[in-house]
């Protein structure tokens, strides 16, 4: 059986009349790489402080590895974790921060922490407090993937970094998955999620609408067809999966496909079509649809 990195189950958060999160139940495998979406105010957040025990359930419960999220010390000996805003003790210099936070974690690896530095290009012989919002996630994100912890719990981890930072980020989150490292990825960023996770959840108003492989979630959605055509139009009117049907110009037009093919292709095969497009909808637009919904 695989082994659980993360389990909740009915995880359920209320601040007064509020309810934040609402009976989560949700898995995640040792080893994936995990992506947590959700428009702002979705839950994201208070889930994550959930699986870490700084908060307390209202109901249902974590558990991380084998351990309950409530044995705070017990979990937080397999994790590491990064926080959206993070804070860092203003006076002393990124190189004692590290070695502070290395004392505080599951371990050190020295070496992979020399060369993350490196990478991330950071500066260690500054005071923390002369740091941009950029070089604060910096710090955290080496000191975390620097643990080589079985668990890493990045909170929005690279709203502050710019895209040649965001590869290295991503360099690292592929290593830790090579390594057999669990990542569990809040983000805003479609196309880091596309990227780097192996399935993504989407959280919405504190429900969860949607768990898949990032693939499965694209299959589930239209892909958008342009067909350029002489004489008479395609007739595709009544065939099953197409929708959206537009003409553009007297002798183009457009529809949106879900489901197998083949009909629609049997309809654009009686035709004389002269150019055909596909393509796939973007991560970006299945999201907007999920996302969309939430304010309709
Ligand atoms: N300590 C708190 N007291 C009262 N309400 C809270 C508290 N923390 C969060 N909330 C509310 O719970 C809901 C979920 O917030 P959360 O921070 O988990 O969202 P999020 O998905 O992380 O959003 P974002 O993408 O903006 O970070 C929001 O409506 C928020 O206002």
């Amino acid at each position: 059986m695989t082994r659980l990195a993360i389990r909740a189950e009915g995880l359920t958060k209320r601040y007064g009349r509020l309810l934040a999160l609402d009976a989560l139940d949700l898995t995640v495998s040792a080893g994936e790489v995990f992506g947590f979406l959700g428009p702002n105010g979705a839950g994201k957040s208070t889930t994550i402080r959930l699986l870490l025990g700084l908060a307390r359930p209202t109901a249902g419960r974590a558990q991380i590895f084998e351990h309950p999220a409530a044995d705070v010390v017990a979990a937080h000996s397999l994790m590491a974790y990064v926080p959206a805003d993070v804070a860092l003790w203003p006076g002393l210099t990124g190189a004692e921060i590290l070695e502070l936070l290395g004392r505080t974690g599951p371990g050190v690896d020295r070496a992979y922490r020399s060369e993350l530095v490196q990478r991330f290009a950071l500066d260690l012989s500054r005071p923390a407090r002369t740091y941009s919002t950029g070089n604060r996630q910096k710090v955290a994100l080496v000191a975390a993937f620097a643990t080589r912890a079985p668990l890493l719990v990045l909170d929005e981890p690279t709203s502050g970094l710019d895209p040649l930072m965001e590869q290295e980020f991503r360099r690292a989150v592929r290593l830790a998955r090579e390594r057999g490292q669990t990542v569990f990825l809040s983000s805003h960023q479609l196309a880091e999620v596309e990227a780097i996770c192996d399935r993504v959840a989407i959280l919405r108003s504190g429900r969860l609408v949607e768990v898949a492989a990032v693939p499965e979630l694209r299959r589930l959605h239209r892909t958008e067809v342009e067909v350029s055509f002489t004489g008479t139009a395609p007739d595709l009117a009544d065939v099953p999966g197409v929708e959206a049907i537009h003409t553009t110009r007297p002798d183009r037009l457009r529809f949106s496909l879900t489901g197998p093919p083949a009909a629609a292709l049997q309809a654009l095969a009686a035709a004389n079509v002269t150019a055909l497009s596909v393509r796939e909808s973007t991560l970006e637009e299945i999201f907007l649809d999920y996302y969309g919904e939430a304010s309709r």
